[in-house]
């Protein structure tokens, strides 16, 4: 499974900023990708006063251009992220496509990233996002896939549960930032990957020094042994790696952790 991790930078200009975000899927469907990954809030700077009026509700124009280039390039399109206008409130939402343009997934953000870091990075999306109450996972020709967003990445119970449900791939469009990046970043994705023996693809924003949140980038692919397979650093990038998906069954029959947990003493199970 060919996937492209878009390492996109993100402007003040919404219409520009899904017009890049196309350049950028035509890019990796010339180099025959299957799954196509944007980063979090791809078309709007990550800053609580932007979501709103950069928001749209159902099939508003970022998810009609995702939806119309998925079919028209006939790849699976992971939008990242954007603020979703639904009943008053605001998510924080990614979309996916099929091959024929159609929804076949929708994750609001369940997690939200409300933090306080002493001499680092500060941030409370719950001043005006509202939080998710599903776990997302989607059938594709290559299995079972799960979904979360950013701080989703952190609750190691969310994870479990898509394992759980099938899932070999986990893509996290995502956001950390120059705190919580270099400490947390790799750590948690090998962490993951290593805890539930699947692959996890995580997409970040490019850097942007100037900007009031600045992302960390280092878009990166962790796999089923927790090796990195490819990580990029802060610049706007593609990053291409064929997941081969089979190593899921192979780590997972050699080094048994999923079906020797103890489930007669601990259980993680969803709602
Ligand atoms: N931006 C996020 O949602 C999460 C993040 O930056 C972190 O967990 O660190």
């Amino acid at each position: 499974m060919r996937t492209a991790l878009i390492q996109m930078s993100v402007a003040a200009d919404r219409e520009e900023n899904i017009a890049r975000a196309c350049a950028f899927l035509r890019e990796a469907a010339a180099r025959d990708t299957d799954v196509a990954v944007l980063p979090e809030m791809f078309c709007c700077p990550y800053q609580n006063h932007c979501f709103r009026p950069y928001g749209e509700a159902a099939n508003g124009p970022a998810q009609a251009a995702l939806s119309a280039l998925a079919a028209e390039l006939g790849m699976y399109v992971v939008g990242g992220s954007l603020p979703e206008l639904s009943e008053g409130r605001v998510y924080n939402t990614s979309y996916v496509y099929d091959r024929q343009g159609r929804e076949i997934a929708k994750h609001r953000k369940v997690h939200l990233f409300d933090i306080d870091v002493a001499g680092g990075q500060r941030f409370r999306e719950s001043d005006t996002l509202s939080p998710g109450d599903q776990i997302t996972t989607f059938e594709t020709e290559f299995g079972i896939l799960g979904l979360c967003i950013c701080f989703d990445l952190r609750f190691e119970e969310l994870s479990r549960c898509m394992c759980l449900r099938g899932a070999r791939v986990i893509f996290v469009p995502a956001a950390f930032n120059m705190t919580t990046g270099p400490a947390h970043w790799e750590l948690l994705f090998r962490q993951r990957a290593v805890d539930n023996q699947c692959f996890f693809v995580g997409v970040s924003p490019a850097r942007d020094e100037s900007a009031s949140y600045v992302a960390y980038g280092n878009s990166l692919v962790t796999d089923p042994w927790g090796t990195v397979l490819c990580r990029a650093a802060g610049e706007e990038t593609i990053l291409y790696s064929d997941l081969d998906l089979s190593r899921v069954d192979a780590v997972r029959h050699q080094l048994p952790i999923l079906s020797a947990r103890r489930t007669d003493l601990y259980e993680v199970r969803e709602k």
